[in-house]
C-alpha cells in the first residue's frame, strides 16, 4: 500500500495502520486540497430565479445606473433647496405648485424658482428640482400655494441616478454563491440569465453487511442506513447534487465495482462504513488499489473521526468516513465542504472561516487528549447572564446527539481541555 505525506508527527498516536505517526486534520485537509483539479466544473446559463445558491462563473456588472433617474424616497414635494433655505414654522417659506407629478412618469416640467411639485415615493424629480420636502413641513394655503415649514440641503430625500449601482460597476464578482439580495440586484439593472458553474455531483456509498434501508424492519444485528441520508442532506446544503448509491457488502469486488462506476459520474466520492482496521474494513485498501495516487491519509488526530480516510483517483477525492454518525458529520465539516468549496468554484469569504458561529460560556469542564483535535457537541442555552454551552455527552454512534445539539466547538490540537466559565466558539449546525 502506498501512503503518501503523513508530515505532523503527534506523538504517541498510531495512525490506522498502526505506525507511530498520525496526521493532524488541518495537515490532512492540506494534502487534500493540494492533491485536488485546478479545473472548474463546466458552466452554464440559467435564469436568475434558479440562481440561488450556485457560483457565479462570471463578473457582472451593469450596463447602466441605477436607478437611471433622480427618485424621491419620501411623498412630499420637490424643490429647489435653495428656496427652503431659513424658512421655518415662524416664518415659513411660500412656494407657488405647478403640475403634480405621477408614479412611472416622466415630468415635462422644468421646475423655476419659487416653484414647487407634488410628488410621490419613487416619483422622478423634474428638471430643476434637487431635493423633496416631506409631506409633514408643509401647509396647505390654497389650492395654488403652499407653505415650507423646515428647509432642505440639495440632495436630501433624493436617490441620485447610479447612487444604487453606477454604469460599470461589478455588481457580482467571480466565484460568488448567488444570495437573494444578488439575483434582486440582477433584476434591478436589467440582467436575467447568469452564467453559473454547474453544481458538483457526489456520489455516496453505504458499506457494511449489517446495514439495511431506511424503510426496512432490521433484524437482530442489523442498522438502518442513516449515514446516506445525514450525507445527503448535508451536500445538498452546500449546492452539491447528492447521488445516493444504495447499500453495498463489504466485499472487495463489490465494493470496487461501485466505486470504479461511481468514478464516472461524480465529482467526489463519499463511502461511509469499513475506514476502522477490522479484517473487513477493506475500502482502503480498495482506494489504494485504484491509486493515481489513492490514499493520501488513513487515521487523523480527530475525535470523532479518527479513521477517516482521504484519498485522491485520478481528479475525483475520495473519503472513507467512519460509520459513527458523528463522525460523519464532523469529516463533513473538517474535509468535505472545503473540498467540495474548492472544487465548485466558490471563493470563499473571511479566508474560510466558518460564519455560522456564536459564543457562549461552557457550562461543565470538558476535557482532552492531548494531540487530538475534538469537536464537542453542545446545546445553547439562553440564560439570564447570557448563553452558555452544555456539552452533549454521548458516544459518537449516536445520531440523537447531534439531533440534541445546537452545534460543536473544537478544543484545538494541543489543549487538555476547557474549563467551565470560558468562552467558546460554538459552530452552529
Ligand atoms: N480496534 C479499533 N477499533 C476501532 C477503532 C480503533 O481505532 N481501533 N476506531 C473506532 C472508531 S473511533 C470508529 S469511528 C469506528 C469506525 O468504524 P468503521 O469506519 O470501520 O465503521 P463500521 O465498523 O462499518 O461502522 C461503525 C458503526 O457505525 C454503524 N454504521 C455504519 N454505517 C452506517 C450507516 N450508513 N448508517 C448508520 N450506521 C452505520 C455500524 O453499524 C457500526 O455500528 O471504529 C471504531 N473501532
Ligand atoms: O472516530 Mo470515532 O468517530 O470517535 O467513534
Amino acid at each position: 500500500m502506498r501512503l503518501a505525506g503523513c508530515v505532523v508527527i503527534i506523538d504517541g498516536m498510531k495512525d490506522m495502520l498502526g505506525r507511530g505517526n498520525v496526521i493532524s486534520a488541518d495537515e490532512a485537509l492540506r494534502l487534500l486540497l493540494k492533491g485536488l483539479p485546478e479545473k472548474l466544473p463546466d458552466k452554464i446559463r440559467i435564469p436568475i430565479e434558479h440562481a440561488l445558491g450556485m457560483i457565479c462563473a462570471e463578473e457582472i456588472s451593469s450596463s447602466e445606473d441605477l436607478p437611471h433617474f433622480a427618485r424621491s424616497t419620501v411623498d412630499g414635494y420637490a424643490v429647489m433647496a435653495e428656496d427652503t433655505f431659513g424658512a421655518s414654522e415662524a416664518m415659513p417659506a411660500y412656494m407657488t405648485l405647478s403640475n403634480e407629478i405621477f408614479m412611472g412618469e416622466k415630468p415635462e416640467i422644468v421646475l423655476s424658482r419659487g416653484r414647487v411639485c407634488k410628488i410621490p415615493t419613487g416619483g422622478m424629480l423634474p428638471a430643476g428640482a434637487d431635493s423633496v420636502v416631506m409631506l409633514e413641513y408643509v401647509q396647505n394655503v390654497d389650492e395654488t400655494m403652499i407653505e415650507v415649514l423646515r428647509p432642505v440641503v440639495p440632495g436630501e430625500n433624493v436617490i441620485q441616478p447610479g447612487e444604487d449601482v453606477r454604469k460599470e460597476e461589478i455588481v457580482i464578482p467571480v466565484g460568488r454563491k448567488i444570495r437573494p439580495q444578488d439575483i434582486g440586484a440582477c433584476a434591478g439593472i436589467g440582467i436575467t440569465e447568469l452564467t453559473v458553474y454547474k453544481r458538483l455531483r457526489a456520489s455516496i456509498i453505504s458499506s457494511g453487511d449489517e446495514i439495511v434501508p431506511a424503510g426496512a424492519l432490521p433484524v437482530m444485528g442489523q442498522v438502518r442506513d442513516i449515514n446516506s441520508y445525514v450525507l445527503a442532506a448535508m451536500l445538498s446544503e452546500t449546492g452539491a447534487v447528492p447521488l445516493r448509491k444504495g447499500i453495498f457488502r463489504d466485499d472487495y469486488r463489490v465494493l470496487l465495482a461501485a466505486i470504479e462506476s461511481s468514478l464516472d459520474d461524480s465529482d467526489l466520492i463519499i463511502l461511509s462504513g469499513g475506514t476502522s482496521v477490522g479484517t473487513k474494513d477493506m475500502i482502503a485498501k480498495i482506494i489504494d488499489d485504484i491509486g493515481d495516487p489513492g490514499i493520501l491519509f488513513h487515521g487523523v488526530s480527530l475525535k470523532p473521526g479518527k479513521p477517516v480516510i482521504g484519498g485522491i483517483m485520478g481528479k475525483v477525492p475520495v473519503f472513507g468516513l467512519p460509520g459513527h454518525p458523528a463522525a460523519v458529520s464532523v469529516c463533513f465539516d473538517v474535509f468535505i465542504r472545503p473540498v467540495v468549496a474548492r472544487l465548485s468554484g466558490l471563493r470563499e469569504r473571511f479566508g474560510g472561516h466558518p460564519v455560522n458561529v456564536i459564543k457562549a460560556r461552557l457550562a461543565k469542564n470538558v476535557s482532552s487528549s492531548q494531540g487530538r483535535e475534538e469537536h464537542i457537541r453542545v446545546i445553547i442555552e439562553e440564560r439570564e447572564d447570557g448563553l452558555w454551552a452544555i456539552p452533549v455527552l454521548g458516544k459518537s454512534g449516536l445520531i440523537a446527539t447531534l439531533v440534541k445539539a445546537d452545534g460543536t466547538f473544537i478544543i484545538p490540537l494541543h489543549i487538555n481541555g476547557v474549563e467551565a466559565g470560558e468562552v467558546v466558539e460554538v459552530r452552529l449546525f
